[in-house]
């Protein structure tokens, strides 16, 4: 009928224009999609190395950098038919309320708090942030909605999370903690305070090679073995100093330390993380496989990954070797306030 009413040039014109039209249509739909998926790794991209950059403390960059993260494990858990208590993390994101966290990670420093965070968050019932706020030590100011407006949403029943190890050694942290709510629930990973100043230390030569010795910074007087305690990476080893600060706010049930030689060699420490915070137990020694290239356990594959999950490059350091003298004199200096420690929490990690 076209054929008969159409003259053979504008049968042409006509054919011309529905080509034209199909590939602008297959060109947008292409570009469009693509500048979407651009944009968002580099985002992702750009989030990682500021958090590289700044020990992920770039504040600036905490609300895109968790949303964007909430939202990828969003995505990837919607493409792969997640299991209904993934689903509802999903609904959560969507229809859940923000709110101020009911569980801190506070510390230590270096003791195996971003394993715990990591490992607790694949339970059902808990929500974490990502990126560590700093809010109680850098960011207090900012106030509480602030503060608020970065956790992930919440349904009813599920805890807020959010980990930042500097809290225990700042002096302010357990009253503004206190302040926000006197019922918050503290979790403590505690590593031998000797290791743990190496691991620091490794970390700090990491970012500025040109730092003094281990030794250097570690004694006053090295041949009298007098340790400097006013040098940071030491004064972080003094637990029970700092626990008498947080005990001034809070009660000691509200306070449970993992021992982080523990979490290494038996994921199931992450039992009693899931007790202490009122949880079913669901994270189990099942979940974990221990990879022998990178001497931690790791997170088995998830069914809606096509990756098993280890921690980052910049946990699991090699550590910089420290004369053997140095380590006896840095034991023996701890050994005092280890066992007051012990005796106030009730447990021995066995440091000695
Ligand atoms: N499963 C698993 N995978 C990798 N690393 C693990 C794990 N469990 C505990 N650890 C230990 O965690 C140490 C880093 O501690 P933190 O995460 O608290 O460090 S930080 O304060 O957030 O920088 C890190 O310290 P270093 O070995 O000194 O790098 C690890 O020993």
């Amino acid at each position: 009928m076209a054929q008969r009413l159409l003259s053979p040039s504008a049968r042409l014109a006509f054919l011309l224009a529905v080509s034209l039209s199909c590939a602008f249509l297959c060109y947008s739909v292409l570009f469009c999609r693509g500048a979407v998926v651009t944009s968002r790794a580099s985002v992702g991209k750009k989030c990682r190395q500021n958090q590289n950059a700044a020990g992920k403390k770039l504040l600036g960059s905490v609300d895109v950098c968790a949303s964007l993260e909430i939202r990828a494990a969003a995505d990837e858990r919607a493409d792969a038919g997640s299991p209904p208590w993934v689903r509802n993390v999903s609904v959560a994101q969507k229809y859940g309320n923000k709110k101020l966290p009911n569980a801190l990670i506070v510390g230590v420093k270096k003791g195996g708090t971003r394993a715990v965070l990591e490992f607790i968050r694949i339970h059902p019932d808990v929500r974490a942030l990502g990126t560590e706020p700093h809010f109680f030590d850098r960011n207090y100011e900012r106030g509480l909605d602030w503060y608020r407006g970065l956790m992930p949403r919440t349904l009813d029943g599920q805890i807020t999370l959010e980990k930042t190890p500097s809290y225990f050694v700042t002096r302010e942290a357990p009253r503004r903690i206190a302040g926000m709510s006197q019922e918050t629930k503290l979790i403590v990973v505690v590593r031998n305070p000797v290791t743990r100043a190496i691991s620091d230390y490794t970390q700090t030569l990491s970012k500025k090679p040109d730092i003094p010795t281990f030794e250097d910074l570690a004694f006053k007087n090295r041949s009298l073995g007098l340790v400097d305690a006013s040098w940071t990476a030491s004064a972080s080893g003094l637990y029970i100093l700092h626990l008498e600060n947080w005990l001034q706010y809070f009660r000691p049930s509200q306070m449970h330390f993992v021992s982080g030689e523990r979490l290494i060699t038996d994921p199931g420490e992450m039992g009693r993380v899931q007790d202490f915070l009122g949880l079913k137990r669901i994270i189990s020694e099942k979940h974990f496989y221990f990879n022998r290239t990178k001497g931690f356990p790791c997170l088995k594959k998830p069914e809606s990954s096509s990756q098993p999950r280890c921690l980052g490059k910049s946990k699991g350091r090699t550590h910089v070797q420290i004369q053997q003298e140095a380590i006896e004199q840095l034991r023996d200096f701890y050994r005092p306030f280890n066992v007051r420690f012990y005796q106030t929490v009730g447990q021995d990690f066995k440091w000695d």
